[in-house]
């Protein structure tokens, strides 16, 4: 059997020391190589944390985090990061930006130069599938905030990440535009098969888009129960709107809800 791509065992983490707050306590989870996972769980439950150790921007208080078959001690330059707020560097322009981690992550840094021609092809094709063809030139304050966000998409995939961490990517946007780039995000997934772990209040999109749906705790979080999905893809927006994808939301939900009242003891 092949081990899974990403192995968290027995993490804990506590900011600002001992008396510090204790955002997770003894949390394991394990995602397979090209498998798309949702997070969801209780407010400050402790999931941006989570997503913080898998890429090695904190490291654990306790327990190991192993992503391809290695312990995270540092950034990981295999993953691609997309965040609630868009982040763009508003001095460089929807491309500039979109490859800014190819000026940064090995060995496509390297490679940059004589390749630029290739690399520029990659990024124009990824704005091109998320609708952006035509905006390469301006810059993020000439763009809508769904426009930004998808930009902000393209960058997380530039150097074909094998894992891409979402945390509340469409959090910020309206209904429309969010369904829009659900579908985009499933298009992605399809034609790259990247291992995604994304975190969502959304139990909607938790559903829509995740092979699996992971549940967690109030704080200190911990995985306490996971959902599968059963539907093939390409799945589509309609069925959203069917009885069993909306039992599977209020499953959720109720899950969520009892997560919520079961509040922990170390709450420091
Ligand atoms: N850098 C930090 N320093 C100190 N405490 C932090 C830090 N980051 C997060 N925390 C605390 O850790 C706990 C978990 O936070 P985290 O952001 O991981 O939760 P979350 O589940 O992502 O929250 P939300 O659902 O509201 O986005 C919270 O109590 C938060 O205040």
């Amino acid at each position: 059997m092949t081990p899974p791509f990403v192995q968290i065992d027995g993490v804990s983490m506590r900011y600002g020391g001992v008396e510090g707050t204790l955002a997770l306590r003894d949390a394991s989870l394990d995602v397979g190589d090209g498998e798309f996972v949702a997070v969801v769980g209780p407010s400050g439950c402790g999931k941006s944390t989570l997503m913080r150790l898998v890429t090695g921007l904190w490291p654990p208080t306790e327990g190991t985090v192993i992503v391809d078959g290695a312990e995270v001690d540092g950034p990981l330059s295999i993953a691609g990061m997309a965040f609630q707020n868009p982040t763009l560097l508003p001095w460089r322009n929807i491309i500039d930006n979109v490859m800014l981690p190819l000026e940064v992550v090995q060995p496509h840094r390297r490679q940059l130069r004589a390749q630029r021609g290739t690399y520029e092809r990659r990024a124009r094709d990824l704005l091109k599938l998320v609708g952006l063809d035509g905006f390469e030139a301006k810059f993020p304050w000439q763009l809508s905030g769904g426009m930004q966000q998808r930009a902000s998409l393209c960058r997380a995939l530039v150097h074909d990440p094998r894992l891409l961490m979402l945390d509340e990517p469409f959090g910020a946007l309206d209904v429309f535009t969010r369904e829009d780039l659900w579908d985009v995000m499933q298009a992605v997934w399809l034609a790259k098969k990247p291992t995604v772990i994304l975190v969502t209040h959304d139990l909607k999109e938790a559903v829509y888009l995740a092979d699996r749906v992971l549940i967690m705790s109030s704080r200190p979080g911990r995985i306490i129960a996971e959902r599968r999905v059963p539907y093939p893809r390409p799945r589509r927006l309609e069925q959203t709107y069917e009885a069993e994808f909306q039992a599977i939301v209020h499953e959720l939900r109720d899950r969520i809800s009892e997560a919520r009242k079961g509040e922990a003891t170390d709450v420091r």
